[in-house]
């Protein structure tokens, strides 16, 4: 075993992504693994496996903690977990401030052709009048909406608000049980749940006779796998916190 090698801990293991995870890093010849969590196990854990790197494929009340139990250890983090909105993100990054060569990566979404679709859709909101976002998952999903859908919506509106575009034409004077969806950044936002799905998004911009369409499918958790791999091969080269895995990508947008 080379000093180099990334040596891993996944946490959430036996989830539907964790196990993913685990078979994936097992294959991975510049990678060991070293420590399998789940629920109930204590994260000292990690230390005593001599962990480089987490995972994190937990759930989202968990997250917060795994990961500052990983930067106050000076382990670096690869998250998928959801759960990190602006409040989580601002903790992380003072407690960053504190490790300086810890590198975390909180990624929304692994897939390539998700991080894909969603900077297009942040690069064409500014150019619709109307602009929302459906996401389709699984039933066994704990959260709504997706972390991806969140993000996106969040990108799409800064994008729109940064470009003077006013908010989506909407004429709803009445919805009692809130049919319009969530609201993120004034971009609506609405889930479905659908046994046979596993993580499908579509964002839908619409301006006077014409309609773009983004999606992108998930069919298979092997398609976030190579972003879970290069998240761990960049981490420690990148000190500090990055929000989404197009931050390790150069693309151009
Ligand atoms: N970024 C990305 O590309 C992707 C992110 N995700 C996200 O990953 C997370 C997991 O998804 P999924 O695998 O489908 O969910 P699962 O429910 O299948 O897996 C979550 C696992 O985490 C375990 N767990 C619960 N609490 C802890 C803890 N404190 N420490 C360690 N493990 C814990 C659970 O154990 P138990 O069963 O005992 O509760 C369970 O095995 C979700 O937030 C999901 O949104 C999912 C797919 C892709
Ligand atoms: O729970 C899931 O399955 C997924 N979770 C992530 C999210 O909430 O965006 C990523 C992907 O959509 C699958």
């Amino acid at each position: 075993m080379s000093d180099a090698e990334i040596r891993v801990a996944v946490l959430g293991a036996r989830g539907r992504m964790g196990a993913e995870a685990v078979q994936a890093v097992t294959d991975a010849e510049d990678m060991q693994l070293v420590a399998e969590l789940g629920r109930g196990d204590a994260r000292e854990t990690i230390v005593e496996a001599g962990a480089t790197h987490i995972v994190d494929l937990s759930v989202p009340d968990a997250t917060e903690d795994n990961v500052r139990f990983a930067v106050e250890h000076g382990i670096h983090a690869v998250v998928g977990a959801t759960g990190w909105d602006d409040e989580k993100l601002s903790r992380l990054q003072d407690l960053l401030s504190e490790h300086p060569d810890v590198g975390v990566l909180i990624a929304p979404n692994f897939a390539l052709g998700s991080v894909l679709a969603t900077a297009f859709a942040a690069k064409a909101a500014q150019y619709f009048e109307s602009a929302e976002v459906v996401e389709l998952h699984h039933p066994n999903k704990v959260d709504a909406p997706s972390g991806t859908a969140a993000r996106t919506a969040q990108l799409m509106g800064r994008a729109r608000r940064d470009a003077g575009v006013a908010p989506s034409p909407d004429a709803t004077q009445k919805d009692p049980d809130g049919a319009r969806g969530a609201v993120v950044e004034d971009i609506h936002v609405h889930a479905v749940r659908l046994r046979g799905l596993v993580a499908h998004q579509e964002v839908l911009l619409g301006s006077p006779g014409e309609q773009l369409t983004i999606r992108h499918d998930s069919f298979d958790r092997a398609s976030f796998m190579p972003g879970v791999l290069l998240g761990l091969r960049t981490a420690a080269s990148r000190p500090g916190l990055t929000h989404g895995l197009d931050g390790y990508l150069d693309l151009g947008l």
